[in-house]
């Protein structure tokens, strides 16, 4: 079975072979290094260009990592965060807080400013043994730079400074950067993040791949997946066989039709954190220039309850794409029931994943019928092979979807704007002048 599978035929686009070739022009551009933002291109070869040394050298500190704690703290926000989390979230047991723990677990810290979070994180780990990942690309950014500060404290009160830079990995910047020079200086083992890969794209590098490491998930077959997808939209794969290629038309498509939304979804709540990852993804790239469309999620059927009202007959902007897992690896049958005083017996001798099914095609159809066009995107499993085949879809459907909108998708210049506001009112040296402007503004 193929790793993943586009079926777009209930988006309501006509393909024209205008827009096939322009879409052929933006893969180009991918490969050619003639679009915009073309020093941040390094992830589009990146699955195939993993050296197994590298992979070696990840999975070995893993090791390391997993021998020490019971507890790894991956410290990051954004792009430093949610690839890592989507897929461990995606692998993991739903319920293994109920388990007894075999294994090491990792947790997630720098990802908010919650005193909350952070009071709840030191004393849940009071009684492990711990170490961390700490991931910052520019090695600045505040969040993380802050829970490291406070979880740095604690590794260092329980190990020792020599026992913590046997405990703590940093991934950064080559060169530059707060957490570089503070890495070089305590002496911690470190991981380059390219300079040519973006944050939001970076979860085929050390980013993603340590901690997924350290969290049990085998990484190879993520990367694995992950080059297959790679050759399978490369640039002279023909278009309709190319799913990224398709999936980048038809939103684009959308769009111009006049759809603002796009509503990604699955029926399986282990991949809500892929929404989350998505939702950076698309929103960096192309929320710019007064363009782009808006990219919102639902975890399906529960969001039927509270968002399904809306999606079936609010305002006609959006469309839905929803990501469908064919196979469940486990099964639940619904049994037959004497009394039937719940009127299910119809549904006897099925499985779960049946009626989850049924419930998938009735809605699209639903959706369909109400205005929104559906797309689907099916992977066979949930595994770390199929999960890196999807991402690198999304990755390489990202870059074509915002050359075919006419954006730079490697940059992200309007997330400063709320920085500067924020280091004003902390006081942060050398924004003296902004402070006092501020503080004017907040009377
Ligand atoms: O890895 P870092 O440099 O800490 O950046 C973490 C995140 O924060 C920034 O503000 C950017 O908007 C994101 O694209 C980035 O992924």
């Amino acid at each position: 079975m193929k790793t993943l599978k586009l079926d777009i035929s209930k988006a309501g686009v006509e393909i024209t072979p205008r827009m096939e070739e322009r879409t052929r022009e933006a893969l180009s551009l991918l490969y050619s290094k003639q679009g915009a933002g073309n020093d941040f291109l390094g992830w589009v070869t990146l699955p195939s260009s993993i050296a197994p040394q590298e992979l070696s050298r990840i999975e070995a500190e893993a090791k390391k990592l997993r021998e020490c704690a019971d507890v790894i703290i991956c410290i990051g926000i954004g792009g430093s965060y949610l690839g890592a989390k989507a897929v461990a979230e995606a692998m993991g047991d739903s319920f293994a807080a109920l388990r007894p723990r075999k294994e090491p677990v990792v947790v997630f810290a720098g990802q908010n400013l919650s005193e909350e979070y952070t009071y709840e994180l030191l004393d849940a780990v009071k009684d492990h043994s711990i170490a961390a990942i700490v991931i910052s690309k520019s090695g600045t950014t505040t969040e993380p730079a802050v829970a490291f500060r406070i979880v740095k404290a604690e590794i260092e009160r329980r190990y020792g400074k020599a026992g913590a830079a046997e405990r703590i990995v940093a991934i950064t910047d080559r060169a530059r950067g707060a957490l570089k020079t503070l890495a070089d200086n305590e002496g911690y083992a470190t991981f380059v993040i390219p300079d040519d890969v973006g944050g939001r794209f970076s979860v085929l590098t050390p980013v993603g791949l340590l901690p997924l490491a350290a969290a049990g998930v085998d990484i190879e077959a993520l990367v694995r997946g992950a080059e297959e997808m790679e050759r399978a939209t490369g640039e002279q794969v023909a278009f309709a066989e190319n799913p990224a290629a398709v999936y980048a038309t038809v939103r684009n498509a959308l769009y111009e039709a006049g759809k603002k939304i796009e509503i990604l979804g699955s029926y399986e709540p282990k991949l809500q954190y892929i929404n989350e990852w998505w939702k950076q993804l698309y929103g960096e790239s192309e929320g710019k220039d007064g363009k782009g469309l808006f990219p919102a999620s639902v975890t399906l059927t529960a969001d039927l309850h509270s968002m399904g009202q809306y999606i079936q007959e609010g305002e006609r902007t959006m469309f839905e794409t929803i990501v469908s897992v064919t196979a469940p690896k486990h099964e639940v049958r619904i049994e037959s029931d004497a009394e039937n005083l719940d009127g299910l017996n119809y549904l006897a001798g099925k499985r779960l994943s049946e009626v989850n099914r049924m419930a998938e095609l009735g809605v699209q159809l639903a959706h369909v019928d109400g205005g929104v066009p559906n797309l689907r995107i099916e992977i066979p499993e949930i595994s770390a092979h199929a999960l890196g085949a999807l991402l690198y879809f999304f990755e390489k459907a990202c870059g074509i979807s915002g050359y075919l909108l006419g954006v730079n998708p490697f940059n992200q210049p309007g997330v400063e704007a709320y920085k500067k506001n924020m280091f004003a009112l902390l006081e942060k040296p050398g924004y003296e002048a902004e402070t006092k402007a501020i503080r004017e503004r907040l009377k």
